[in-house]
């Protein structure tokens, strides 16, 4: 089974930037979480990062936050989405990352999560609310049990931070490209391609770009910084609205794009 490491490798080798779409799990009911992940991957994506909705989401925005409060209402919770992972576990082909807040992983029991992580797929681990300084209990509950555990960098961290940030990442370092909670962006800062050189520099595993990215054309931009990128509310919204064919043209536009170094 491949990492993500190794997924995002493999998207590089073929010429495409890595692309990890984010779904809110169960916005639209828990029997909509499999169609959706076998949806991403026929249509070519590198990894799945898999939300689980949650009461007081600090970090996300008003698209994010509906679909939340969507699938909390239809009764969606962690070890219901884990439980329904794992049920169709054989067709996963590619790597899922759950993000989640601390709160519900300290509920479950790290051990026992970390267990139900494996079995239902589950490679890597996004938990916002916990900084670096706090992050080790974390890895050493999931690493035994190959799953990674992914900071994120913003681009208010000082050069020292974002060195010890980048170390400590595992399967990918994920660069926040705007300040604030996620959601959709008409722009982006102007010092990016500054940041994520230095990013790139201090960084011994792929540098993934987030928030914000919500078009084909910003697909193709953060894509060139990095070494891909994560869309989360642009997805959520159109997978709300049915709307297939604005996920596969997000998806289309990561691939095909060269590395700015081998220009
Ligand atoms: O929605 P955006 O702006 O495309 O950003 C990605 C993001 O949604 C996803 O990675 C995510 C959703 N909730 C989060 C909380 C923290 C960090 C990241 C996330």
């Amino acid at each position: 089974m491949t990492t993500l490491k190794q997924a995002i490798e493999q998207a590089k080798a073929t010429g495409n930037k890595a692309f990890i779409p984010y779904m809110m799990a169960g916005d639209g009911g828990l029997e909509t979480i499999k169609p959706t992940i076998l949806t991403f991957q026929q249509l070519g994506v590198t990894a799945i990062e898999v939300g689980i909705p949650f009461t007081d989401p600090v970090a996300d925005g008003p698209a994010i936050e509906r679909a939340g409060e969507r699938a909390l209402a239809a009764g969606v919770t962690l070890r219901k989405v884990l439980q329904t992972l794992a049920s169709f576990r054989e067709e996963i082909t590619v790597p899922l990352v759950v993000m989640t807040y601390f709160n519900p992983v300290l509920a479950y029991g790290l051990e026992t999560f970390a267990k139900d992580c494996v079995a239902a797929g589950v490679k890597g681990l996004i938990v916002p609310d916990v900084p670096l300084e706090e992050s080790a209990l974390l890895r050493e509950t999931l690493n035994p049990h190959r799953i990674d555990v992914i900071q994120l960098v913003s681009l208010t961290s000082p050069p020292d931070r974002i060195a010890r940030i980048a170390a400590a990442s595992q399967g990918f370092v994920y660069a926040v490209t705007v300040n604030g909670i996620t959601g959709a962006r008409s722009h982006f800062a102007n010092n990016l391609e500054h940041h994520f050189a230095g990013l790139r520099q201090a960084s011994p595993i792929p540098v993934l770009a987030g928030f914000g990215i919500s078009t084909p054309e910003h697909v193709k931009k953060m894509g060139a910084l990095g070494d891909g990128v994560i869309v989360g509310s642009a997805i959520v919204t159109a997978l709300h609205e049915g709307d297939i064919a604005t996920v596969e043209a997000l998806i289309a536009a990561s691939k095909g794009i060269l590395a700015k170094s081998t220009l």
